[in-house]
């Protein structure tokens, strides 16, 4: 990502939510996207991925050069490149779990092999639920549907937006796992936006947004050391 703004205009005011960031995400590596409310993060991460186009600046996914794509391509690109995960879940209430997971494939026209959706659930630890709904399962449980979905097309880059922001901390660190796992076994890159310093501290890597520019850098550490940078930096920021 090199030199990236992002404007919103919000009736007769231009609201600055990227104001020139230049990072690497390196390959293979859990990044954690931090900083306070408002400070950018989920523009970043939008950004980032191809769901929003910057105002200036350009953008690679992999090899591949996002800014100039226009929405059909993109679309194209992200279900071939990256996979996703929200804090609300977003899974289809009326269709199976195993629907769910391999709805990517589908819509991309492709079909899921049955021993790689059964490698899949296994991976997140769904075990039997497959043919459940997802009012069926706990938050948690959801959370892995929703994990699995995100990994069916292989996907280089996973984007998690506040991934255990609706999960207890029990849950939250089972997913957490997950996520580090993925990382760790599989080689892919995880980019995730928290504002929690324990799900930070899963991390290799912490970027802190401030006001629309990346302010520090650290290779992640304990999570109280990480809640001490965000409220030095939170000091810091008032104080200016
Ligand atoms: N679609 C939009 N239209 C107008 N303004 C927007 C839009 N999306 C985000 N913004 C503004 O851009 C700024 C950055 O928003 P963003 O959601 O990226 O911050 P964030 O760090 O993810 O915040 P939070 O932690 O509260 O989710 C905020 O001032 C926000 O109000």
């Amino acid at each position: 990502m090199n030199a990236v703004t992002k404007t919103y205009r919000r009736g007769a005011h231009e609201v600055h939510a990227l104001r020139g960031v230049t990072v690497g995400l390196p390959r293979g590596g859990f990044i954690a996207v931090m900083g306070p409310s408002g400070s950018g993060k989920s523009t970043f991460l939008h950004c980032a991925a191809g769901l929003d186009t910057p105002t200036s600046g350009t953008v690679h996914l992999g090899d591949v050069e996002l800014s100039r794509m226009n929405e059909t391509r993109l679309t194209e690109l992200r279900r071939e490149k990256a996979g996703f995960v929200f804090q609300a879940f977003n899974l289809i209430p009326s269709l199976s779990v195993a629907d769910n997971i391999t709805l990517p494939l589908r819509l991309a026209g492709g079909r899921a092999d049955r021993a790689w959706l059964d490698e899949v659930v296994r991976r997140v630890g769904l075990g039997d639920r497959v043919t459940h709904r997802p009012s069926q399962l706990s938050g948690g449980q959801q959370q892995r549907v929703a994990l699995a979905r995100a990994l069916v097309t292989r996907p280089e880059v996973v984007f998690a937006d506040e991934p255990t922001g609706a999960l207890d901390t029990t849950t939250a660190a089972e997913v957490l796992g997950l996520l580090r796992q993925v990382v760790d076994t599989m080689g892919q890159t995880v980019v995730m936006v928290t504002h929690d310093p324990v799900a930070a501290a899963y991390a290799d890597q912490v970027l802190f947004l401030a006001d629309g520019v990346i302010v520090d850098t650290v290779r992640s550490g304990t999570a109280d050391a990480i809640a001490r940078r965000m409220s030095d930096l939170g000091r810091s920021m008032a104080a200016a």
